[in-house]
């Protein structure tokens, strides 16, 4: 079977990361590539950057991009996700969203969404993260007490949110293994005269610089020793590889809101 894809964000950091997954794929078949109004590519050949043909010109035209896909993939911003989605619910295309930084209205939209077209959304599509996801839940029940947990993280200079959608799931996955809510024990960053730290907590740190692709570190601290748990990303491919066995998942399974973990089989 083969998968048509359409990507939004296409002259995008992931945007290009995907056209080159695509149309390196055995499986899958570009089919529409979106960029925003006034974006210098539009019109042009997606795939020519790659000194390639798709024969699929970059549009800003939302119908004209989605009709006849089957995935919509989608690295951009939530207002962009959001407005992308739209369409694609009209029209029948199953999304996978990659985007980061939504809020929990804009998650509810996104779960109403999901009632009538596949919608897989993850903040980190890598397998590795997501192996990285389950380990945290072990540790975090076996450390529950005496460890205080700082989740540490750095990404490159254009990053717009912070912090990374990655943190906040590792985070929402340690405070659920310890019976905690995350809304009400993270601490993001810290300035001035603190005061101690409270143990209940869960703490943040971000770093932006340069072209670090993305890190991330658990650190569990107890007395006279630490555990820290990383996963360092030192390429996008390993996103839009995540991505397009999200899409080939999604062809094939009815609406409904899914992650990597229904993706990649892993235990709940
Ligand atoms: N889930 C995962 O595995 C990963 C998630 N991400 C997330 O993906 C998103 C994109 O990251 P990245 O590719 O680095 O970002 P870039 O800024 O490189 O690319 C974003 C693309 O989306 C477009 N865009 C931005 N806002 C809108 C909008 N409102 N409507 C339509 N298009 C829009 C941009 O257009 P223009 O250039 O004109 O602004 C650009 O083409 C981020 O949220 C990031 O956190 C990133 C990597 C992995
Ligand atoms: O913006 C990025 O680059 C990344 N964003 C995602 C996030 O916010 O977790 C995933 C990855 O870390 C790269």
């Amino acid at each position: 079977m083969t998968v048509r894809i359409a990507i939004a964000g296409c002259s995008g950091r992931m945007g290009r990361m995907l056209i080159e997954a695509v149309v390196n794929s055995a499986d899958c078949q570009l089919h529409g590539a979106l960029d925003r109004p006034g974006s210098p590519t539009l019109g042009q050949d997606a795939s020519g950057f790659l000194g390639h043909s798709s024969g699929v010109l970059v549009t800003d035209d939302l119908h004209a991009a989605l009709k006849g896909a089957d995935v919509l993939i989608d690295f951009t911003q939530p207002e962009g996700t959001l407005a992308h989605l739209a369409v694609c619910r009209e029209l029948g295309v199953k999304a996978v969203i990659g985007t980061t930084g939504f809020d929990a209205a804009q998650k509810a939209l996104i779960g109403e969404h999901a009632r009538h077209i596949g919608i897989m959304m993850a903040p980190n599509m890598s397998i590795g993260v997501n192996v990285v996801l389950r380990l945290l839940d072990m540790a975090a029940r076996s450390l529950n007490e005496g460890y205080d947990i700082e989740i540490i993280e750095a990404h490159h200079r254009h990053k717009v949110d912070a912090p990374s959608g990655t943190a906040l799931q590792m985070g929402e996955v340690v405070a659920a293994a310890l019976g905690r809510d995350l809304k009400e024990c993270a601490v993001y960053g810290r300035e001035g005269v603190t005061g101690e730290r409270d143990p209940s907590t869960i703490g943040f740190a971000t770093v932006r610089g340069g072209d670090i692709v993305g890190d991330h570190t658990v650190l569990f601290a107890g007395t006279g020793e630490r555990i820290e748990i990383s996963h360092k990303s030192s390429s996008r491919v390993t996103y839009a590889q995540g991505s397009l066995r999200a899409a080939r998942f999604l062809a094939t399974h009815p609406a409904g809101l899914y992650d990597m973990s229904d993706v990649l089989g892993l235990p709940r």
